[in-house]
Order: C-alpha cells, then structure tokens, then sequence
C-alpha cells in the first residue's frame, strides 16, 4: 500500500511581541496566522472499518489541532515569559486578557517547532507528521519537515 500524504488547513488571529527584536515587530501586534498541517501514512484498507480508505479522518486531525493549537492560540497574545515582557503580561491577564506565556521568543520558526511537539504526541502510533507551514504574513512563512528533523 503506498504512503499518502494528507494536509489540513486552520487559521487563528494571535497576538505577539518580539522582545529585544531590531525592528518594527519589538511591538505587540497581531496576525492572522494560517497553518497547514500535513501527516503521512498509508489508507486504511480494512473493508469493515469505518475509516476504510482514509490515511486519517480529517476531522480527526481537526480535533487534534483544534485542541493542542487553535484554540489556545486564537485571540490570545503570546510573550517569552523569560523576558520583561512577563510584567506586560501580567497586568493584561489581571485586567481579563487572554494571555499565552511561552518558553521561548514568539516567531514563527519557534511557534512551529512548539507545534509539531503537540501535534506529535497526539497523533496514533500509525501516521506520522510530515510537515507544517505556519503563514504569518501574506509574505512570510516558517515551514517544519519531519525529513530535518530526524
Ligand atoms: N525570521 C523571522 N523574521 C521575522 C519574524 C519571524 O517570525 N521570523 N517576525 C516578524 C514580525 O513578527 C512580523 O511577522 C513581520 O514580518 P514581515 O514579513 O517583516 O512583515 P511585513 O508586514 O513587514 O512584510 P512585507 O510583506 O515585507 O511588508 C519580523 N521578522
Ligand atoms: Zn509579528
């Protein structure tokens, strides 16, 4: 049976500041992230079974992301607790903001390792990640490939 690809797409608005960063992006802002989640592995070809022909449901797959990534990231806006930004952080989560603190400086090359562990340890034994593009800009996107990463 042949190894299939399966790629599902999901989108959420976060916020973020990139702390001690040269540019424009030192100050919160928000994007609207788009994120393609792709696994590997080969259709079930079990007539009985209800996924007959599927590699994965994608609605399966929804769930997992839905759960680990896009409902914690969606509206909230994310800081590197191990800087300043954490007393920023602080006074926005006492005043009833959605706040997401993270061990690490919010990029988008730093977000999508982060969400390739979640996705990993969520995934069945069966299919494998393959790859993930997280678009933060209409320009600007970070790509994570199993087949680096190995
Ligand atoms: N390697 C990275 N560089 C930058 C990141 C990042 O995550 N990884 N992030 C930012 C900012 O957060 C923001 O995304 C700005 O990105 P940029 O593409 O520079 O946005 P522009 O609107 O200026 O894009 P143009 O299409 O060039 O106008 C900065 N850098
Ligand atoms: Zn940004």
């Amino acid at each position: 049976m042949s190894n299939i690809r399966i790629t599902k797409q999901f989108s959420f608005e976060t916020g973020h500041a990139l702390y001690g960063y040269d540019g424009k992006c030192k100050n919160v802002h928000g994007h609207s992230y788009r994120l393609d989640v792709t696994v590997i592995g080969q259709p079930i070809s079990d007539h009985s079974n209800v996924k007959f022909g599927m590699v994965i449901d994608f609605s399966d797959l929804k769930k997992i992301v839905k759960e680990e990534i896009v409902d914690v990231f969606d509206h909230a806006t994310v800081f590197n607790k191990n800087t300043p930004h954490v007393e920023l952080a602080k006074e926005l989560e006492d005043r009833g903001h959605n706040v997401l603190l993270v061990n690490y400086q919010p990029t988008s090359e730093m977000m999508v390792i982060d969400f390739a562990e979640k996705i990993k340890q969520r995934l069945p034994d069966n299919i494998k990640l393959h790859s993930l593009k997280l678009q933060e800009t209409a320009t600007s996107y970070a790509q994570w490939f199993a087949s680096d990463n190995d």
